[in-house]
């Protein structure tokens, strides 16, 4: 190994960090007469003037923390100049960024408690504690409390070591704490606090403290915005995966005999490798700490988790060592696998898995070279105008779950519990909404890209605002879709972040440029049924190897990941019943109301029809998968209730949670993880390609065409392809950002569609909704929805709302090669909801509004100043015509429900619409002609030819949304 270690007899940035804590006597861990932790490197963890110890408290003082129980109430805490303090000369310190925690004086007694989003805690009724963790050598020594207060190192005595002797510190942090309080935490994010309640945390060192500042800190829409405001500065600074490259080469580093005496990769370093996740692949990566495999879980481990037998699952295999590879497989095998193997690191694949991960790649390219004649714009963009209804059906579906849903919902469940699945009821409104009340009007207009749509409504300029709003969006979007398989692919196969990310980005791009949407939702379906079947396999295959299905139920409620309901109206609450459901239809309608990626699959329907049943069937469909991956999430947490991989430090992020169950459980199993592979990679492709594909229409149709109006279609077609090429392989460039989102990679990107979808589906919404609003009204809406969202998302990221998961288990790790070394106490960290009401001492400030309500504020924003600017200049006088088409004014006229669209033929004449070139494409205004003025016209039309596929039947000018009561 040559990760950054700690040198002996310092304890700071380099990274030993020597907790200490204090008791009411003051004293504290570490000082001069001195505590001091080695191992047997030699490694200390203090210094004579006594360590170090980070601290972090602000001048108002400390910091304030919080915690919060199911009822959604939390408990802060926070001190004030007089109150904190927990340090002293001697010492130490607390809070940090990441919002933890800490207690004063009067909090103590009525027995506070810390909980971080991280999560575990441990605290025993003397208080004294420190938890402890790994060394270099791996060795990882928690300890424990009893209640005569054991401890960790100081003249009084705490003290935690372990067999090695290492002490309660190091690089990946402890804590510890003792009645008056100190406490702290790591990365690993274990704290622990006493019945007294201090606690505080208290920082490691410099890599440990980015890290936890973006775990934590930077989550969700924090971490969105983090990368929107990093962007440029990112892009000329220093990339962290070219470090990445640089570390794994030096882990991977076989001729190295330091490494080992026969040049294979040392195990620990093997388990980083294949487990730890891609090293420096976040900024602040800290060495995890190279656990041994896990051993059966011992049956006290059972039975403090429900009295579930133990499971005896098979020791995690070890990425074998080059040369074991070569030598058991056939030569031709052996050259691939050992040519394989200096690209990939190491090699857990069996050839089965790399068959079946080929045969994925070849059918998305042959679909690409099948389609390739397409020619037109129109073509590479609206598929003819001719799909039916399965294609159209599973690209709706596949265009937007991605590898984020499969690793993100999944990790979210395991996190926080199975009520991620109340968004899945909102599929019950947002489709219905979709395919009655926005898809209509869009298909009927005829338009090119769902801008288009604007221009024709309000503006050129909405039109042109909205588009970069779009390419914004998708631009983000994309990077994060091409980054969750990077990670996926590292763990399991331990192929090259780097790799990863242009293979996916590449073979999307060849097809997407070759074949257009056409290509585009004939692999959509593939790759749909693909990720269907092979991820409902798995996790069918996974439950069965936890258990089978009532013990993982058991599991979970006994962990108390059952938790459907929670009924808790308070806007702030991240998920409950209300933002889930109400929060994510707005979501939803985002995605598949106002994207041009789905509405692009409406508008190539052959008929509206077609459009609508697609959007019905993939309904139930989507349900069904998001059940799929919730139960997913579940598995998981069974298999891992005892011992969570991020705080044992068997992954770096949460989103790696299904990798490595699958890598721990199907390792062994020729076929499995290749199942598994394919499923990720297929979900990622289909979702790029069809970002490729939406972006390249916009950039043409919206962004060029209009200041281009006499490119030929051949030319344009020639040009999509161009943009394609372009824009895919910049998706790959700005996907090595994402590698600086820590948070999970679901909740980035659902803030991504409140924060910049919102407002886009607000302008779409004034247009449908709205007949008085006028062009400056929308873009007034447009931009003043945008504005506030941003401004919502960067409070959070300033001022984060405190984490709200659930506890997750630490009883299952150990340190040591015998499972009888189980220290941690289930008892210690099963206590994590309880809160005293009575110590919630902040309110919850509006901007920790749940994320999934960034899309109704932006439609309340947008609809408030959009129509207070349409009034202030005259409402929307423009008579309905074909380039101006109506909105819904039915909707406000009659106050029914909505059942479905229709038109209203008494009202509106007709005439075939694709005679009448939009007037913008060459004035760039807005007509005015009167309807009737457009009747007398329209007699003079000639019928469009019928061999022309483009060319449509007559049709009504302008959309009226017909109400009707059930
Ligand atoms: O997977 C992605 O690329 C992004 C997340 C999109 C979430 C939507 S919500 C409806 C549908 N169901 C899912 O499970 N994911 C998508």
């Amino acid at each position: 190994g040559k990760q950054p270690h700690s040198e002996p007899g310092c304890a700071n940035e380099t990274g030993v960090e020597s907790v200490e804590s204090q008791n009411e006597t003051g004293v504290e861990s570490q000082n001069e007469t001195g505590v001091e932790s080695q191992n047997e490197t030699g490694v200390e963890s203090q210094n004579e003037t006594g360590v170090e110890s980070v601290e972090s408290q602000n001048e108002t003082g400390v910091e304030s923390v919080e915690s919060q129980n199911e009822t959604g109430v939390k408990s802060v805490e926070s001190q004030n100049e007089t109150e904190v303090e927990s340090q002293n000369e001697t010492g130490v310190e607390s809070q940090n960024e990441t919002g933890v925690e800490s207690q004063n004086e009067t909090g103590n007694e009525t027995g506070v408690e810390s909980k971080n989003k991280t999560g575990v805690e441990s605290q025993n009724e003397t208080g004294v504690e420190s938890v402890e963790s790994q060394n270099e050598t791996g060795v990882e020594s928690v300890e424990s409390q009893n209640e005569t207060g054991v401890e960790s190192q100081n003249e009084t005595g705490v003290e935690s070591q372990n067999e090695t002797g290492v002490e309660s510190q190091n690089e990946t942090g402890v804590e510890s704490q003792n009645e008056t309080g100190v406490e702290s935490k790591n990365k690993t994010g274990v704290e622990s606090q006493n019945e007294t309640g201090v606690k505080s945390v208290e920082s490691q060192n410099e890599t440990e403290q980015n890290l936890g500042r973006r775990r934590e800190g930077f989550a969700g829409p924090r971490g969105l915005l983090l990368l929107l405001l990093l962007l440029p500065l990112l892009a000329l600074a220093d990339r962290p995966w070219v470090q990445t490259a640089v570390d794994m080469d030096n882990n991977i580093d076989y001729d190295d005999d330091s490494d080992s005496a026969d040049g294979s990769l040392r195990r620990d370093e093997a388990t980083a490798v294949s487990f730890g996740g891609p090293r420096g692949l976040v900024v602040a990566w800290v060495e995890p700490p190279a656990l041994p495999p896990r051993l059966p879980k011992p049956a006290s481990t059972a039975a403090a988790i429900g009295k579930l037998p133990a499971l005896g699952l098979p020791p995690l295999p070890l990425a074998p060592s080059p040369s074991s590879n070569v030598t058991s497989e056939s030569t031709f095998t052996s050259m691939l696998l050992f040519s394989l193997t200096s690209i990939m690191g190491t090699v857990v694949f069996h050839w089965l898995d790399y068959l079946i991960f080929a045969l994925v790649l070849l059918i998305s390219a042959s679909i690409g070279i099948a389609y390739h004649r397409q020619r037109s714009s129109k073509d590479m963009f609206l598929g003819s105008r001719q799909m039916t209804l399965m294609p159209v059906t599973f690209s709706v579906m596949a265009s937007f779950i991605s590898a984020i849903s499969i690793l993100g919902t999944t990790a979210e469940v395991y996190q926080s519990g199975v009520q991620y699945i109340i968004l899945g009821f909102s599929y019950f409104l947002a489709f219905p909404i979709t395919a009655e009340v926005y898809m209509p009007v869009l298909y009927r207009n005829r338009v090119l890209t769902a801008q288009h749509y604007l221009e024709l409504r309000f503006s050129s300029a909405v039109r042109t605002a909205a588009s970069i709003v779009f390419c914004i969006q998708m631009f983000f979007y994309q990077s994060v879709v091409l980054y969750a398989p990077a990670i996926t692919f590292q763990q399991v196969t331990g192929l090259s972040f780097p790799l990863t990310m242009v293979l996916t980005g590449v073979v999307c791009t060849f097809y997407t440029a070759l074949g257009g949407i056409k290509a585009v939702m004939w692999t959509d379906l593939v790759q749909m049924i693909i990720v269907f079947v092979a991820f409902c396999t798995l996790v069918v295959i996974a439950t069965m190897e936890v258990g089978g299905f009532q013990r993982v139920f058991e599991m979970a409620a006994a962990g108390d990941r059952l938790n459907f309901f929670n009924f808790n109206p308070d806007p702030t609450v991240r998920h409950s019943f209300w933002t889930l459901l109400f929060g994510g239809t707005g979501m939803c309608l985002t995605i598949y109301s106002a994207n041009q990626a789905q509405l692009q699959r409406y508008l190539s329907c052959s008929t509206e029809s077609v459009a609508r049943r697609a959007i019905y069937l993939q309904m139930p469909l989507t349900f069904l998968f998001l059940c799929f991956l919730c139960l997913a999430g579940l598995v998981i947490y069974a298999f891992y209730s005892d011992c969570d991989p991020l705080l044992s430090g068997d992954i770096v992020k949460r989103d790696q949670l299904l990798p490595a169950l699958v890598v721990r459980l199907f390792s062994a199993r020729p076929g499995v993880t290749g199942l598994f592979v394919s499923c990720i990679f297929s979900a990622s492709l289909s979702t790029v390609s069809s970002g490729i594909n939406s972006l390249s229409s916009v950039v043409l149709e919206d962004l060029i065409k209009p200041w281009q109006p006499n490119l030929t279609e051949r030319a344009a077609g020639w040009a999509a392809r161009v943009l394609a090429v372009v824009l895919g392989l910049s998706t790959v460039g700005i996907g090595f950002l994402a590698t600086n989102l820590p948070a999970t990679v679901l909740q980035i990107v659902l803030s991504l569609f409140g924060i910049v979808g919102g407002p886009l589906l607000a302008v779409f919404s004034l247009g449908i909704l709205v007949p008085w609003c006028n062009r400056y009204g929308a873009l007034t809406g447009l931009l003043s929805s945008l504005a506030t969202t941003l401004g919502f998302s960067i409070a959070a990221l300033i001022d984060p709302p405190p984490p709200d998961h659930r506890v997750f288990g630490t009883e299952g790790c150990y340190n040591g090669t015998d499972a009888s070394n189980y220290t941690i106490s289930t008892e210690n960290y099963s206590n994590w909801t309880v809160t005293t009401a009575s110590l919630v001492a902040r309110q919850r400030p509006v901007h920790w509004l749940s994320y999934l309500y960034y899309t109704p504020l932006a439609l309340l924003v947008a609809m408030a100043t959009g129509l207070a600017v349409s009034a202030l200049t005259g409402f929307n006088r423009a008579k309905p015509t074909r380039a101006a088409p109506a909105p819904n004014r039915k909707l406000w006229v009659n106050s029914s429900m909505v059942i479905r669209s229709c038109l209203s033929q008494k009202e509106l004449p007709r005439r075939p619409i694709a005679q009448t070139a939009p007037p913008t494409a060459a004035t760039g205004r807005i007509p005015t002609r009167s309807v009737t003025t457009l009747a007398r016209n329209e007699k003079k039309n000639k019928q469009p030819k019928a061999a022309d596929p483009i060319a449509p039947r007559d049709e009504p000018i302008g959309v009226v949304i017909c109400l009707k009561a059930t």
